[in-house]
């Protein structure tokens, strides 16, 4: 069993256009409701693949019960702790060219009574004895920086090990405590974690070799259209796909994690899942998470100990 934390979730609202014009009457092709955030996300790919997963996220409001009922739809399992403030509903544009533009709402406070009682909902699940623990996203207002690494403090007194997917602050807190066993930041996070651009392969195996040096076993780093890449103390993985037009990028990097997680297999054969996944996601619209129908583990490159003077954006497998 894969246990999930959101303390940030969404019902995610995206609005398929044809093009965003600012400033004028934008006529609407398709409108979805999914839900989101990257725990519950995580979750969900996982759920569709046939793992057993818990996802603990606080509710709030009608648009905390839309995502309950959205989840209790899809099959999952969670375990909602109510809240005084409203969920949030993050919104997305997804345009014909495949541009997608996500508004992310900063979210309700989360009062220091309910960010305990979150705690003690993750708490109650971990006596289960999860595989993982996977915590997401951003954090509400009112969570301290750190609240990821009493998380991971939590979950390693049950010895579960803990992967985190977050930004900004909670990332920094997280990594510089080694609070995470895994960590899942994208390009554009390793780069403002570290106040430098990482334009090479190289700059970012040395930036998260860097990350390691504070605590953790591996780095998954996606790299959008580009791939990802999977460090250990050791060794390095690139992997990716020919491009792919994306319908809506969102759910990308918790389809890769969760795609990640699923097993214990070779380094090299979770990286290419997670890389399958991710760009499963992308290929479907609005919040839409992959099943096993969607993957295509053969369209998936993978290199070991890439070149280091490669530059990132260059990086694509080449098309069968
Ligand atoms: N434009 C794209 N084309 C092909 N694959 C993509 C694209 N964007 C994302 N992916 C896949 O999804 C994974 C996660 O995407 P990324 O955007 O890096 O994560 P996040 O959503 O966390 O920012 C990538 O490693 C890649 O496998
Ligand atoms: O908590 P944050 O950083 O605002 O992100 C939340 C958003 O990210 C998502 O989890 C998607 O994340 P990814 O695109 O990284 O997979 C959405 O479902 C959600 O709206």
């Amino acid at each position: 069993m894969i246990l999930t934390v959101t303390p940030n979730p969404s019902v995610d609202r995206t609005l398929e256009i044809d093009a965003f014009a600012r400033g004028e009457v934008l006529r609407i092709r398709t409108a979805l409701a999914h839900p989101g955030g990257k725990g519950v996300n995580v979750s969900r790919a996982l759920r569709n693949h046939g793992c057993q997963t818990v996802a603990v996220l606080p509710v709030g409001g009608a648009e905390g019960a839309q995502l309950s009922a959205l989840l209790g739809e899809q099959g999952i399992a969670a375990v909602g702790v109510p809240v005084a403030a409203v969920t949030r509903c993050n919104v997305t544009t997804a345009e014909a060219d495949g541009t997608t533009t996500q508004l992310n709402v900063a979210g309700a406070t989360l009062e220091e009574a309910e960010a305990a009682a979150l705690l003690r909902a993750v708490e109650a699940q971990l006596a289960h004895g999860p595989d993982w623990l996977v915590a997401g996203g951003s954090l509400p207002a009112g969570t301290p920086d750190d609240f990821y690494v009493r998380l991971s403090e939590i979950a390693r007194a049950h010895g579960v090990p803990v992967a985190v997917d977050t930004s900004g602050r909670p990332l920094e807190a997280a990594a510089r405590a080694g609070a995470a066993d895994l960590l899942k930041p994208n390009h554009d996070e390793l780069a403002e974690l570290f106040g430098r651009e990482l334009p090479t392969i190289g700059d970012v195996v040395e930036a998260t070799r860097e990350l390691l040096g504070w605590g953790g076993r591996a780095a998954l780093v996606t790299l959008g259209g580009n791939g990802a890449l999977l460090v250990e103390p050791e060794r390095t993985w690139w992997a990716g796909t020919a491009p792919i037009v994306p319908r809506s990028t969102v759910g990308a990097g918790d389809s890769a994690l969760a795609g990640y997680l699923l097993d214990e297999s070779a380094p090299a054969e979770r990286l290419r899942r997670a890389v399958a996944w991710g760009g499963a996601a992308v290929a479907l619209p609005g919040t839409t998470i992959p099943g096993p129908g969607d993957i295509d583990l053969e369209g998936v490159e993978v290199v070991a100990d890439p070149d280091p003077a490669q530059p990132v954006r260059e990086m694509a497998a080449v098309p069968a």
